[in-house]
């Protein structure tokens, strides 16, 4: 490979080329520096060149953009990939590939990066940013995937970062990603394509499989609940109704596997909700008082239980189980892993006598819009003197406090928005009170200690899609410990539950004790 195009700006004039054989530099560093931000390169015990930061890098910053050298798919396939470019190219979007020049191709990999990437297709570069606080004299890695080619050193290396972290610390991959100059599809491409889908056995957690027979081919195994219904006796107002069940928030995951209208002998019936007490109705619509019914708990997942339940309420067939997890890309597992160093990190700052458990529930990876920020809780049973204020339980309130307090004013500023009212428009603000906010349904809750048959259930009711810890509770867990409530019969909701696999974590984090209650 021709030499890369660094140029040494003082005198020092220590070959830089690559092998361990190259000068090795001083730590201090700032007189010979290769960027604007103060990069340099030094020997990275292990892995050759890295690239280094010679005084602190704040969040964020871009640190590094590398032009880069595009090869076609033919010429990079019989040439390129035959020498050592292949250690040092990007899966460039189309099939070519990306040499990136300047210290582009120097950045070693880390499981814990540092720096995240983007492709600017436009400019044909890549954009190097930092996702946390750099300290001077700490090595810039970025994540090469999982398929490496090489014994990675380092990897097993602390997960606390050397400065401690502020709030505004936080990894910020995908803040990072809106750099990308077309901002609608970038991808963090190296190595791995991000939207690579890993084997189960590359995940840096184990999945439980929830022991539970739920084919529901007897009419007694099928397991119901109360839904709120109403008849509509003529045909022209269904669609009315329709629309206002979409604009009264009445809508919920927990009915999500239920046909809307079920017809029987002349009369359609419209589903309405699954909340306590009955829900308010439009007043200027000519329809029955709702009422309620027995309906499935969850989709058929054979033709058999789809007839059964069919006798019920119209139910939707779903072959796939709804709790079995779905497929996880690369990009996504980084989105765990970010939120599993943020519990770490913070578990590790508790200074007081509170137990370390923390509870964080991130901005979804798919659907960023569904939670418009995260949410961290610690444990507060000591400082509050409250038996029930587990972390687990706290960041559920937060959640539904921040939920409740917005689901009001989004509803009014819909109407606000909408200059024209549709003929059919009916009073909506009623939803809150209707009390149908699932406060967890879609997020995900990542948790330092495996959380207690209490929380557990408490998730459970919350709607909670997935649930992930690292330290395992035999004796109190309520997630495979002791027990695990999503696995229970006659439960209404299951979530999906993992285990961080410890291998994952380095060293063990010391500061987390099994034998605490979670
Ligand atoms: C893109 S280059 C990075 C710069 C490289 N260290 C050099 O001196 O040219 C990729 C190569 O760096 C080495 N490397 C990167 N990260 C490493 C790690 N964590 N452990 C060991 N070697 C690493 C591997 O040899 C890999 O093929």
């Amino acid at each position: 490979m021709a030499a890369l195009p660094f140029t040494a700006t003082a005198s020092d004039s220590a070959s830089i080329s690559s092998g361990e054989t190259s000068t090795k530099k001083s730590s201090s560093q700032s007189d010979w520096t290769l960027n604007d931000q103060g990069c340099y390169i030094k020997i990275a015990e292990g892995k050759g060149r890295g690239v280094y930061a010679s005084r602190v890098i704040q969040p964020q910053t871009v640190i590094e953009v590398s032009p880069v050298l595009l090869f076609s798919e033919s010429e990079y396939e019989d040439h390129g990939r035959h020498t050592i470019l292949d250690h040092y190219t990007f899966k460039w979007r189309d099939g070519r590939m990306a040499l990136a020049l300047g210290l582009g191709s120097l950045f070693n990999h880390s499981t814990h990066p540092n720096v995240t990437y983007t492709l600017d297709r436009a400019h044909e570069c890549i954009k190097y940013a930092s996702v946390r606080t750099i300290n001077p004299d700490e090595e810039l890695c970025i994540f090469y995937g999982h398929k490496l080619w090489f014994d990675p050193v380092g990897i097993a290396e602390t997960l606390e970062p050397q400065l401690s972290l502020d709030q505004h610390d936080q990894p910020a991959f995908f803040d990072i990603l809106a750099i990308d100059d077309e901002g609608d599809d970038t991808e963090l491409l190296g190595p791995d394509d991000p939207n690579d889908i890993l084997e189960s056995d590359s995940l840096p957690f184990i999945w439980k499989k929830l022991q539970v027979d739920e084919e529901e081919e007897n009419m007694d195994d099928i397991r119901t609940m109360q839904a709120w219904v109403v008849d509509i006796p003529d045909s022209k107002h269904i669609a009315t109704m329709l629309n206002w069940l979409k604009r009264s928030g009445l809508e919920s995951d927990t009915l999500a596997h239920l046909k809307r209208i079920r017809k029987k002998d002349c009369t359609s019936t419209l589903l309405l909700s699954v909340s306590s007490s009955a829900p308010l109705l439009p007043t200027n619509v000519d329809i029955g008082d709702p009422y309620q019914v027995l309906v499935p708990c969850n989709p058929a997942l054979t033709q058999t239980s789809l007839v059964l339940k069919n006798t019920l309420w119209p139910t939707v067939y779903a072959p796939r189980r709804k709790w079995e997890p779905e497929k996880w890309s690369i990009a996504k597992v980084r989105w765990a892993r970010d939120a599993i160093s943020h519990i770490l990190r913070e578990s590790n700052q508790i200074t007081s006598d509170e137990l370390p458990v923390i509870a964080h529930v991130p901005r979804p990876f798919e659907d960023e819009a569904q939670l418009p920020r995260s949410f961290t809780a610690k444990d507060t049973r000591i400082s509050t003197a409250h038996p029930l204020h587990h972390a687990a339980m706290n960041v559920i309130r937060e959640i539904a406090d921040f939920r409740a307090s917005t689901s009001s004013s989004d509803i009014a500023a819909d109407s606000l928005m909408s200059a024209s009212p549709p003929e059919d428009s009916l009073e909506t603000s009623c939803t809150s009170s209707n009390g149908t906010n699932y406060l967890l349904t879609g997020l995900t809750l990542f948790i330092t200690h495996e959380p207690c048959i209490m929380c557990s259930m408490a998730l459970l009711h919350s709607r909670v899609k997935e649930v992930f810890y690292i330290i395992p509770m035999p004796q109190t867990g309520g997630c495979g410990g002791s027990a695990c409530l999503p696995a229970l019969r006659g439960v209404n909701h299951r979530y999906s539950i993992a285990h961080w696999r410890p291998t994952e974590l380095g060293a063990a984090p010391a500061h987390l004790d099994e034998k605490i209650d979670a």
